[in-house]
């Protein structure tokens, strides 16, 4: 057995979370793409198997649960492909959709998925331009882990999901950024109805769960530099 399937099915039995052979081997092709990728071009300084295994891999499904059945899940700024690609690999039954600016990252995730046999759709775009497009309001969950400041991200993320639907923001210490976000949470019409905490001593991550809860004013999003330069 390699290390990262050893630190990947530990992980997953501490948290009771049922993985198929199938599942496990997609995750474990994804991880073998995404070291041999790193090589040459530098896409995640976390490719040790014990890391991606926790901070890849087994963070990214822990909210898995509060996705609903069939839903349409876009992730903004997906990176190399986290936390949508093992969200999908777990969830066959969800849309897949990865949204990010650098066409090498889209390119690994187009290539890492077909090797790993796992539906994506790759956007190669700014989120901030693609609300713009038939694409607003169509999703029914966002998700995005590691992009911006949340008074920023709500802004990139919340325009893509339907009313009625989910903002997963993944977070680590998070009481501060929250508190900056009140305003652009209450413009944007996100409301905070759940938090999930990493099952994982010493490692503090969170998932906070926003519900939409009307539909965004036209004006948002703005053009990212005056998001950055005047945040909600
Ligand atoms: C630090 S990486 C995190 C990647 C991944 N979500 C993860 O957790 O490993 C942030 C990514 O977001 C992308 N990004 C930043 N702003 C974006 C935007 N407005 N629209 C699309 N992608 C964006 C960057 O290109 C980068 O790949």
């Amino acid at each position: 057995m390699s290390e990262f399937e050893r630190g990947l099915m530990t992980l997953l039995a501490q948290a009771g979370q049922a993985v198929t052979k199938r599942q496990f081997s997609a995750m474990e092709i994804y991880y073998n793409e995404l070291v041999e990728v790193n090589r040459t071009h530098n896409l995640t300084a976390v490719t040790s198997p014990e890391d991606a295994a926790l901070r890849h891999f087994f963070d990214s499904i822990v909210p898995q649960a509060l996705i609903p059945r069939g839903a349409s899940v876009v992730d903004v700024g997906s990176g190399a492909g986290f936390p949508l690609v093992p969200l999908k690999i777990m969830r066959e039954d969800i849309s897949a959709t990865a949204v990010e600016s650098a066409g090498k990252k889209c390119a690994f995730i187009e290539r890492a998925t077909a090797a790993a046999g796992v539906a994506v759709t790759v956007r190669c775009s700014r989120a901030e331009e693609l609300a713009r497009t038939e694409l607003r309001e169509s999703f029914d969950v966002c998700v995005s882990r590691a992009v911006a400041q949340l008074r920023v991200l709500a802004e990139l993320c919340a325009p893509l999901v339907k009313p009625g639907g989910l903002f997963l923001a993944y977070k680590g210490d998070y009481a501060q950024e929250l508190a900056e976000a009140e305003h652009a949470l209450s413009a944007l019409w996100l409301r905070l109805e759940e938090t999930v905490k990493m099952p994982c001593e010493g490692y503090a991550h969170h998932v906070l769960a926003f519900r939409k809860t009307g539909a965004c004013a036209a004006k948002y999003p703005r053009r990212y530099a005056q998001i950055v330069k005047s945040p909600l």
